[in-house]
């Protein structure tokens, strides 16, 4: 299980105190994340979870709350951190960032529908709609820089037959990164898997864990969620369910040409991101009790989309 940082009840009770929301009924550590520390909090005073930060820099806790509570203003569902009775929303436990947030309904969908794809792709154009006129400035700690950086030092740990992939696709990013960088921009995600968005049936209920967020290329947000949403068993796109989420999206928000030009690449780009960052995962916890997802997935992905038949549509 991924809690990094065990707590004991009498720490928790006192950290709890001042927010004013009633007696300790039970906390239990969750098991399902892979960065931060999360526990589900019952209180007499409601349902809660406390995240206490485990990567990153503290420097950039005041960016995370001030964009889930600009979120939260403008009506999208999403959790917010709570402010003690004195107003304190960002707070310390066990030396770590810690935030307390209401606990929002729903569950994670493993194997999602067309529908679930369209609701996913109009909350991202609402995310990039509420935050493109006044971007929250935060640079990603795994943007492109990040990739050039690892990508070679990864490199002498894999074997022969992956590096021709690895490569080509940091060539790519190193060719295309100017470009990339001049496409429309917004604060983006950079993390909406399947396990970060909670629906209730078919409606979206709220998305979670925006520890990834940054500001940059509104392109790229789209391509990581779509791999994840619409990749089928054999990590090839679904067609259906990425024409849904791509429709859903550019109702709300069209493309560019200079995106539509960019979106087989950037599909690419989003694959050798999370390759790498789990290929750093498995490294960090080798033997551990601590959930690492499987880096040979976005290999595999990113070897599928060396040709995409999935256009942008309505490019302007
Ligand atoms: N506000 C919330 N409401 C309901 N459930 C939540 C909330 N925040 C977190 N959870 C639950 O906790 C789990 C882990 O949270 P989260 O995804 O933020 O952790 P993480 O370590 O940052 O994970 P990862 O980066 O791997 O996605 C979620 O899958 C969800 O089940
Ligand atoms: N969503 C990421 C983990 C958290 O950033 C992954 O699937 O690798």
């Amino acid at each position: 299980m991924s809690v990094f940082t065990p707590l004991e009840r009498h720490e928790l009770e006192a950290f709890l105190q001042p927010y004013g929301l009633g007696r300790l009924k039970d906390f239990q550590g969750i098991s399902a994340g892979t960065e931060n520390s999360n526990f589900f909090i019952s209180l007499e005073g409601g349902e809660f979870v406390l995240t206490l930060v485990e990567r990153g820099p503290r420097a950039d806790m005041p960016f995370f709350i001030g964009l889930l509570e600009r979120l939260h203003q403008a009506g999208l569902p999403v959790p917010y951190a709570v402010p003690t009775q004195s107003g304190e929303a960002l707070r310390e436990l066990a030396e770590k960032p810690a935030i307390l947030q209401p606990r929002l309904a729903g569950k994670h969908v493993s194997q999602p529908n067309a529908h679930h794809c369209a609701e996913i792709g109009s909350w991202l154009a609402r995310l990039h709609l509420a935050t493109r006129d006044d971007i929250l400035e935060r640079r990603s700690d795994r943007g492109l820089d990040w990739m050039l950086e690892e990508g070679p030092m990864l490199a002498l740990e894999l074997h022969d037959e992956q590096l021709p992939l690895l490569r080509d696709s940091l060539h790519e990013v190193a060719e295309l990164k100017a470009r990339i960088l001049a496409l429309p921009r917004a604060n983006l995600h950079a993390d909406l898997f399947r396990d970060n968005a909670l629906f209730d049936g078919n409606q979206l209920a709220g998305v979670i864990d925006f520890y990834n967020a940054c500001s940059g290329p509104m392109l790229y947000d789209l391509a990581i969620t779509l791999n994840d949403w619409c990749s089928q068993a054999d990590d090839s796109l679904d067609l259906p369910r990425a024409r849904a989420l791509l429709g859903a999206y550019a109702a709300l928000r069209p493309f560019t040409t200079r995106e539509a030009e960019l979106w087989p690449a950037m599909l690419r780009i989003a694959c050798l991101r999370f390759w790498l960052s789990r290929l750093i995962a498995a490294r960090r916890f080798q033997g551990r009790d601590v959930l690492v997802k499987d880096p040979n997935e976005f290999q595999r992905r990113l070897a599928q989309r060396q040709h995409v038949a999935v256009a942008l549509p309505f490019a302007l």
